[in-house]
Order: structure tokens, then C-alpha cells, then sequence
């Protein structure tokens, strides 16, 4: 059989409703949909076994992770492509849906699973048997963490580059988006030091320190006594490697420690950058509290969070199945207007909002081109799975922020005194200067 691709193209637009704006390359060799546009290359049939097993983003996800699914060309211009079908389309493609026949739609499936071949649906990969509850304990946080977080250092430095700094850029001039990652990385750093105000002597507080990166950057450059507290193992050796090549152990300390754990209080002020999405929607408020607690008088938190967009009805919200599966198990986004909520009720005053959404498409397209460049190295160290579900979900992410699908926001927030004392300046922003 020489006609996968024209007979599959035929089948998933009678199914979909909708031409496919993508080139099909099956696995055959026949090719079939506009000249001209990116590729996406089914490998094999059992790429269309596990689509029909699991319709929908996680049946995707898990033929791309297994290399049953490529792309052959621009992966974001097949990314748009495809998630403008689902984004953009939404709405129009389940009117269309309704438009369409039902027994034509029946007919389209059983084509393709007539295409798709024998074969029993393959074992889900052991990501997905792990998937629990959102319960968000310490215990459960502690495996998710370990799960996105010990894939290797190694692995981590291919990605991240040098400044090993997992959270979005600042791209502090049109010049500087031509610069380097560690100098937008350096100036992110600095950008919160500087919102935090912090002093010679003393005690910040990193909630999710990474690889150290704040922290040293905070004791280094501000003379700040840092403790940072990671769920990660891995993270937390080649931070305290880190701090005591930069001659800075008497001034960091790097804990393998819960947020819920730290009794240490109180701190001058406290960070939590690209930590939050971890907490949970059942326990943010907790989360706020305790670094309320945590927290001196006129201390402040600057929290640097992935923010989704409020749903119509929110009671529809789910998880995306592909990250919670395969990427971030138990990770949760929240809307900004929910997150300020809930530092209000946990009783910070939120003192500036700095939406810096584009800042992230810039640095996610920097980590896909790391990986790219370093592909081969990046299987041996990761997995060949491991490193195309990195490469497809910061590549997809990149276009959400891009899209506005997601943003990401600096939340100042001040543990402001009785008296009404924020310490904070009249004017905290300039515009044009
Ligand atoms: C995306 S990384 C960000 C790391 C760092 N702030 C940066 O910008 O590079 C999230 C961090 O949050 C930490 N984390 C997640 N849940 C945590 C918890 N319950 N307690 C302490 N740290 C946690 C992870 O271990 C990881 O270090």
C-alpha cells in the first residue's frame, strides 16, 4: 500500500470537519496536504492506534514521546498550526461538530482504525499509572517534585544554560532580546532583589530555590544571609556546590525542606519564583499564610507565578492531561485575579503587579534552541523520551504565552504593620525611563 497519507488525511478531516492545515507523511513514504506546509510525519500505525486508544492532546502526546509521531520542519509552525485548530477553533469546531453527520464521523473511525491495524493498545507509559488525586501532601509533592526535578542535572544545565535558572527571563530593552540568556537571566535575578529591597545582613527566604541562582545572586550582590529550600536532591547538591565554589557558605544555606516545614522565622523578606504552581488551588491559601507567618513585620514576598486564564465557568477547569501526565504531575495553574485573592485573605497588602508574559515566550524558545542544539547528548542523559516531551511542551508553551494563552506575573506583596507603615516608595514604577 502506497496511499496512507491521502487516505489518513481524508479520514481525520471527515472526523475533524475541518482541512488539515498540515502535511501528512505516512509511513509508507506517500505524502498528502498542502505543498509547502510543515510535515508531520506518522512513523508507523501504531501512532494511529495509540490517537484512537486515547483521542485527543494525551494520545498525541504519547505517540510523540514514543517517536510513533515527527515533525518534519518548524516545530512551532506545526504547533500553531495544530493548536489553532483547538484554540482558535474551539468554538467553530464544535459547531461544526454538531454540522457533521454523526454517521459520517462513525464511518471516518472505523476507516482509521481499519488503517490504524491490528494491535492490541499499547501500555500506557508508568507517568500516567503514577497519576493520583491532586492532593497536593507533602509526600505527594515530594515524588512530583523528584519526578520533573531529578531527570539530572546534567540535563538540566543543557536546558537552562549556565545561569541554571528555571523560571522566565527579564528582557530589560528591545537591545537585550538580541543578548544573551544569562544576562536576561541576571537581570531577573536583580530585578527582584531589587523589588525586595534587600540590605547587607539580611535574611532572605527562597521558597523553591533550584539551583541556588537567587540565592547567590541575593548574597553576592546585595549581601543578603539566604537560606533557599528545594524538594529536590538533586537540586539542592549542585546548589551547596555552587555556594561554596563562589565562597559563600557562611552567607547560604541550601535545606531539602517543605515550605510547610520552615520554623525559622522571621525572615526580612521572601522569594518564591516559579514555585507556586506547585502549591495547588486546595492549598494556596495555606501556602500564603505560612509565608505571611514566615514573614517580619514589613517584610516583603515577591512571588513570581505562571498564571492561566479564568474560565467562563470555572468548574469546568481542568488540568492539561499532556503536562499533568508527563511533565509537571500535580502541577496547577491559577488565574492572577484568584492569586492576589488569596494573598489578600492570607493578609499580605499586594502592592504591584508586573505582568511580564512576552518575557517567557522569549525564554522558552532560548531553552528549546539549547536543547536542539545539544539533542543527542540531551536523549543520551534524559531518555530519548524524556528530552521530545521537554523540547514539545517548552515549545508548545512558548506559543501559549506567546498567544496569551498563559501569562506570568511579579506579585509584590508586603506584610504590611498595623501602623500602615508598606516602607515601600511613592512611586514604585517609571514608565519611559
Ligand atoms: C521551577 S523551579 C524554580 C526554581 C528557581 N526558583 C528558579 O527560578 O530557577 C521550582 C522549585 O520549587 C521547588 N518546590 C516545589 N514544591 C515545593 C515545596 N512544597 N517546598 C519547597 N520547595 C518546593 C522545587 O523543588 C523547585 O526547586
Amino acid at each position: 500500500m502506497t496511499d496512507a497519507a491521502p487516505r489518513l488525511k481524508g479520514l481525520l478531516e471527515q472526523v475533524l470537519g475541518h482541512p488539515l492545515p498540515v502535511r501528512i507523511r505516512a509511513w509508507d513514504g506517500s505524502e498528502a496536504g498542502p505543498p509547502g506546509a510543515p510535515v508531520l510525519v506518522v512513523r508507523n500505525r501504531r501512532a494511529l492506534r495509540r490517537l484512537l486508544w486515547k483521542p485527543g492532546e494525551l494520545g498525541l502526546a504519547r505517540a510523540w514521546v514514543a517517536g510513533d509521531l515527527d515533525i518534519d520542519g518548524d516545530l512551532y509552525a506545526v504547533l500553531g498550526l495544530v493548536s489553532g485548530l483547538i484554540w482558535e477553533r474551539g468554538e467553530d469546531a464544535r459547531g461544526l461538530g454538531q454540522a457533521l453527520r454523526e454517521s459520517d464521523v462513525r464511518a471516518a473511525v472505523r476507516g482509521l482504525f481499519r488503517l490504524a491495524g491490528p494491535g492490541l493498545p499499547p501500555t500506557p507509559p508508568r507517568e500516567e499509572i503514577r497519576r493520583r488525586r491532586h492532593l497536593h501532601t507533602r509526600r505527594s509533592d515530594r515524588r512530583a517534585i523528584s519526578h520533573h526535578y531529578d531527570v539530572g542535572n546534567d540535563f538540566y544545565e543543557i536546558v537552562l544554560g549556565p545561569s541554571m535558572v528555571y523560571s522566565c527571563a527579564y528582557w530589560t530593552a528591545p537591545e537585550s532580546v538580541g543578548g544573551t540568556l544569562e544576562d536576561a537571566q541576571r537581570d531577573k535575578l536583580e530585578l527582584i532583589c531589587r523589588k525586595l529591597a534587600l540590605r547587607p545582613g539580611q535574611r532572605l527566604l527562597d521558597v523553591g530555590c533550584g539551583w541556588g541562582s537567587l540565592a547567590i545572586h541575593a548574597a553576592r550582590e546585595h549581601g543578603a544571609r539566604v537560606v533557599g529550600i528545594t524538594l529536590s536532591q538533586e537540586q539542592a547538591a549542585y546548589a551547596r556546590k555552587r555556594v561554596a565554589g563562589e565562597g559563600l557558605t557562611d552567607k547560604v544555606e541550601i535545606r531539602v525542606q517543605d515550605y510547610r516545614d520552615v520554623r525559622d522565622g522571621p525572615y526580612d523578606a521572601i522569594s518564591s519564583v516559579g514555585m507556586a504552581e506547585h502549591v495547588g488551588a486546595a492549598r494556596y491559601l495555606e501556602y500564603a499564610q505560612d509565608l505571611h507567618r514566615l514573614l517580619a513585620p514589613g517584610g516583603r514576598l515577591l512571588n513570581h507565578q505562571i498564571a492561566r486564564r479564568p474560565q467562563r465557568d470555572e468548574s469546568t477547569y481542568a488540568v492539561d492531561e499532556f503536562i499533568d501526565a508527563y511533565v509537571f504531575p500535580d502541577g496547577e495553574l491559577a488565574p492572577l485575579g484568584t492569586t492576589v485573592t488569596q494573598l489578600e485573605r492570607a493578609g499580605f497588602e499586594v502592592r504591584d503587579v508586573e505582568p511580564i508574559r512576552e518575557h517567557y515566550a522569549l525564554t522558552l524558545r532560548r531553552w528549546v534552541a539549547n536543547l536542539e542544539a545539544d539533542g543527542a547528548r540531551a536523549a543520551r542523559l534524559a531518555g530519548p523520551g524524556r528530552a521530545r516531551v521537554w523540547r514539545l511542551y517548552m515549545a508548545a508553551s512558548a506559543l501559549a504565552f506567546e498567544r496569551n494563552r498563559i501569562g506570568v506575573n511579579q506579585v509584590l506583596a508586603v506584610r504590611t504593620p498595623e501602623s500602615g507603615a508598606s516602607g515601600l516608595p511613592l512611586r514604585t514604577r517609571t514608565w519611559n525611563t
